[in-house]
């Protein structure tokens, strides 16, 4: 199947499906790993109040309790200082216990991101948001990856692959360049195992709907809600949809959205929704890291 062959309505890329499927993988990597002794356990620096992040923590360590990783938290609050973050970071380097680990983002304001995350040993790295392990992704554009890869990149491209929908020559449109969605997914597709070629659109995009309706695939991740609309996508296209914000509804509540309109199911081929398709592929590809970084001790 090709990134664009024609259906009647949009068939939906199941991302919770995907992730039931690789946690059974990596159950048995686990227990291999068990046989040798090693027991995989993944570190999480939640700082603040942030309701999003903390729902994704929560299903992070959720899903290790499943396969047999073992959890270590880090929650700070809303006032811990630079200095208290980078020390959380500093421990979970030097606990032998915790073999990989993340710190969620985005971190509250006045706290230095980079240099967060720089802090991070990139044999720990369970994001692949270390500039080593960018680095890697960048300059190892030939060769096969031992490190670790941002999870909603990889996770993307683990979809497409476990669907059938080969990216080799596709046209793909990337809408966000953002550190751990647009700007590594970009790289990653243009790997050559891969070779698809990459448009990455962003907010100094002149027509992103132009570019849009070239694509074999659109990546949503502009984190704007509704802003991919039927008329920007071509018939049959695969549209992944990325991107989540808070929106008011017309009854005054509060609910999340994703970028893509609820149209595009009628033009495109492919659509993995938002929730149900990319978010839990990035659970599925944190789980993968810190089974392979402890794999590789
Ligand atoms: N350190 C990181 N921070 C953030 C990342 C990341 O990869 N590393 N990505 C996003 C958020 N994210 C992971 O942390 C994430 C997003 C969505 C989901 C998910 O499973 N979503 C479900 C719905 C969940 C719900 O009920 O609200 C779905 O889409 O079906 C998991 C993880 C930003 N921060």
């Amino acid at each position: 199947m090709t990134a664009t062959d024609r259906t009647t309505s949009a068939r939906v890329l199941d991302g919770k499906a995907a992730l039931a499927a690789i946690k059974g993988e990596l159950k048995e990597r686990v227990a291999a790993l068990a046989a040798r002794g090693v027991v995989p356990g993944l570190g999480t620096v939640l700082v603040g109040e942030d309701p999003g992040s903390a729902t994704y923590v929560a299903m992070k360590h959720r899903d290790c309790a499943e396969i047999g990783i073992t959890s270590i938290r880090a929650d700070l609050p809303a006032t811990a200082t630079q200095a208290d973050v980078e020390n959380a970071v500093r421990e979970l380097n030097d606990d032998p216990a915790c073999t990989g680990y993340i710190v969620q983002l985005p971190l509250p304001k006045g706290i230095d991101t980079d240099a967060v995350l720089e802090l991070i040993d990139p044999a720990k790295d369970a994001d692949g948001l270390h500039p080593t392990n960018l680095g890697r992704l960048v300059l190892n554009v030939n060769a096969p990856l031992s490190s670790p890869l941002p999870c909603t990149p990889h996770g993307i491209v683990e979809l497409l692959r476990r669907n059938g929908i080969d990216l080799n020559g596709a046209e793909i449109a990337v809408l966000g360049r953002g550190v751990t969605v647009g700007r590594p997914l970009g790289l990653l597709l243009t790997r050559r195992e891969i070779n698809a070629t990459v448009t990455l659109c962003h907010t100094g995009t002149r027509d992103v709907a132009a570019h849009l309706r070239r694509a074999d695939v659109v990546v949503a991740a502009a984190g704007v809600a509704g802003i991919v609309t039927a008329d920007m996508v071509k018939p049959g296209a695969v549209v992944l949809d990325v991107g989540v914000s808070r929106v008011v509804g017309d009854d005054g509540k509060s609910r999340l959205a994703g970028d893509v309109a609820p149209d595009v199911r009628q033009v495109a081929g492919w659509v993995a929704p938002n929730p149900g398709g990319v978010g839990p592929m990035t659970r599925a590809m944190l789980l993968t890291n810190v089974v392979d970084a402890a794999e590789r001790l």
